[in-house]
């Protein structure tokens, strides 16, 4: 037997490294189920070469707990470890990794220490009192032997028994872990890390009484707990939709069949594997970030998946597998990272990419799935100028009689929605039944009108009309119809300056909560006698109070501000204007302003009641 000392300078490293090294301790799981799919491959490898003689046998990992013996057993049957093996490796090299781990960090602040130095192994200390790895080489004449360590920097190595090539790490698990103990706190853990491992991984509690087969029946074969080959690891062109679906539920157990999916496969300048799914999404407040999960070597490392995904693409599902994402190290450093930037890029264009190829072959489909699409996209645009430039060729807008256009499609079908500065004029509606009226007199002068109803599209609009220079938004009902476009040419009315005056003074009464501004203007005679209109700018300031922010006080107070344009061409004001009743003539030019304050849904409380019981009066009349 040898015995000896770890050859680490520092007293007893292990209560460091117990508190340092990882925030969550069930990482060991992941580090030492890791080492043992490495042992396998090599293996594997080494066979597929040559060097390694023999039949392989069945190639697979055993987790058994032992709750009686408070131990936890990671057996593999893979390249195993001579003597020598086990001194340099685990008594030599993992610990230099611990001495570079302890330089770097004496007498830093422990939570930002969540480090990665080649200490995989002993992270097994974290959740042990004593650890134990009987091993053998595959390398013929090998010998058996035992390692045993209680955390202090004295070991000893025995010869050992064990009939097959491979590694046992049997964990003697401390009092204040043996929540491991618990088969179901195993299983959880295997089932985060391990779900799509590349070599069959098997769960035994010693404890659990099998029930033996009744009559008749076959014994039920214990199933692998992972799946050895997940959709990511396989070539796009061997796989079906049905499949992509499939492994979408895998993922996510109980979610509804995913729009699209892209596919990621990048072996230069780094390597990324990945599948993205477009999640079918009904109401914007459903979003839910960190769906993505990011895997190294199929490993599960995390689902925070922050600076490696474009924000805005963080709102997509799936997978992303690259063993060139720096892992363990602290966030700051991630952001840093020149390969974490590329990742970040490539991922941004590959989804262009994938948009543009299904606009172009899928239009229909595409067209469909807008509602939910759309959403990615818009906030893909504000949030990224890249993407933005790539998304002019497939961002549709629907128009309220369901049409889609391209951005250069809505150039070519608007002609006349020009105004004197050159600038295409976009004309939306956030609500096509309540903006019904103006969107219908819009119709009627030949414009198109899109639909803009969600919150993103409030910013939306905000954000890209200040990169789009050749376009600008205005609402359906930020004027009458006739001024939408800004043009310059005003038609002339049919009344006389002094009738004008008249009628202007009657509509220029003070009315709760509105700041009223009226014009008289000769519009058609078959445009409505008066139209409630509220300007774009102060509009969108009020709209962005409701939602709060910065300057919201202070806009929220503002009363709202409404232009009363009356039309001077329509027949009625001939007969208010020479009714000689004043009373009268008053109750019908305040009916006429509140009907156009109601299609604003400007009239309220007070003014409502008002207008009603008026109403009321003027049909006794
Ligand atoms: N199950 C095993 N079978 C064979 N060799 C093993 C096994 N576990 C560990 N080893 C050997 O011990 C070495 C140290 O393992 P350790 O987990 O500490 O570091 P690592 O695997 O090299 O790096 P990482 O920090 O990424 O885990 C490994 O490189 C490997 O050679």
């Amino acid at each position: 037997m040898q015995k000896g000392n770890i050859r680490v300078q520092t007293e007893n490293i292990f209560p460091i490294i117990k508190k340092f090294l990882y925030s969550e301790h069930d990482i060991f799981i992941r580090e030492l189920v890791s080492n043992a799919v490495d042992a396998t491959q090599k293996i594997k490898t080494l066979s597929s070469i040559g060097e390694a003689k023999g039949d392989l046998g069945e190639l697979r990992i055993d987790i058994t707990l032992d709750a009686t013996n408070k131990t936890l057993t990671i057996s593999d049957r893979g390249v195993g470890m001579t003597e020598e093996e086990v001194d340099k490796y685990l008594n030599q090299v993992a610990f230099s990794g611990a001495e570079e781990f302890l330089e770097k960090y004496k007498g830093q602040n422990e939570n930002n220490i969540i480090g990665h130095f080649g200490l995989g192994f002993y992270s097994s200390f974290m959740v042990s009192e004593r650890v134990a790895v009987v091993t053998k080489s595959f390398k013929e004449g090998a010998a058996a032997v035992r390692w045993e360590c209680d955390g202090s920097p004295e070991f000893s190595l025995t010869p050992a028994e064990r009939a097959f090539r491979g590694t046992d790490i049997i964990l003697h698990i401390n009092e204040e872990s043996k929540d491991f103990l618990n088969a179901y706190k195993v299983k959880e853990t295997l089932e985060k890390f391990c779900k799509f491992l590349p070599v069959p991984i098997y769960f035994k509690d010693v404890n659990e009484t099998v029930e033996a087969p009744k009559e008749g029946e076959a014994l039920v074969e214990p199933k692998a707990i992972n799946n050895t080959t997940p959709a990511w690891t396989k070539k796009p062109a061997d796989l079906t939709k049905e499949d992509y679906e499939n492994f979408y539920r895998e993922l996510y157990p109980f979610s509804e069949t995913p729009l699209f999916w892209i596919h990621l496969n990048v072996d230069y300048p780094f390597n990324l594997t990945g599948i993205l799914y477009f999640p079918k999404i009904k109401q914007s407040h459903e979003i839910q970030k960190n769906k993505i999960q990011l895997y190294s070597n199929q490993v599960f490392v995390t689902d925070e998946v922050k600076d490696i995904v474009p924000e805005f693409l963080m709102l997509l599902h799936g997978v992303i597998d690259s063993p060139d994402i720096p892992l363990n190290v602290s966030r700051s450093y991630l952001q840093g990272d020149p390969n974490v930037k590329k990742i970040n890029a490539h991922i941004t264009k590959k989804v262009a990419d994938k948009l543009d190829e299904i606009f172009r072959n899928e239009r229909t489909e595409f067209e469909q799935k807008w509602e939910s699409l759309g959403l990615f996209v818009k906030y893909g645009m504000m949030t990224d100028d890249k993407f933005l430039d790539k998304a002019n060729s497939f961002f549709i807008m629907e128009d309220t009689q369901g049409k889609f256009y391209t951005k250069e499609e809505y150039i070519s079908a608007t002609a006349a929605q020009k105004n004197k500065d050159g600038k295409q004029v976009i004309l939306y509606s956030t609500n096509p039944v309540q903006q019904d009226a103006y969107i219908t007199q819009a119709n009627a002068k030949g414009y198109v009108v899109v639909k803009m109803e969600t919150l993103v599209d409030a910013a939306f609009i905000n954000t890209v009309e200040m990169k789009w220079n050749d376009f600008i938004f205005t609402r359906v009902d930020a004027d009458i119809a006739d001024n939408l476009i800004d043009k310059t040419d005003a038609a002339e009315s049919v009344l006389t300056n002094d009738e004008a005056d008249t009628l202007k003074k009657l509509f220029e009464q003070p009315q709760d909560g509105l700041h009223i501004t009226v014009e008289v203007k000769g519009l058609s005679a078959d445009a409505p006698p008066v139209t409630a209109t509220r300007p774009e700018q102060m509009r969108r300031m009020k709209d962005m109070a409701a939602v709060g922010g910065g300057m919201a006080a202070f806009y929220a107070q503002m009363p709202d501000e409404v232009t009363l344009t009356v039309n001077g061409n329509h027949s009625i004001f001939r007969s208010i204007l020479s009714n000689t009743e004043a009373a009268q003539k008053e109750k019908l030019v305040r009916n006429l302003a509140d009907l156009a304050l109601l299609s604003q849904g400007l009239l309220t409380g007070k003014n409502l009641t008002q207008f009603i019981s008026r109403s009321v009066e003027i049909m006794e009349n």
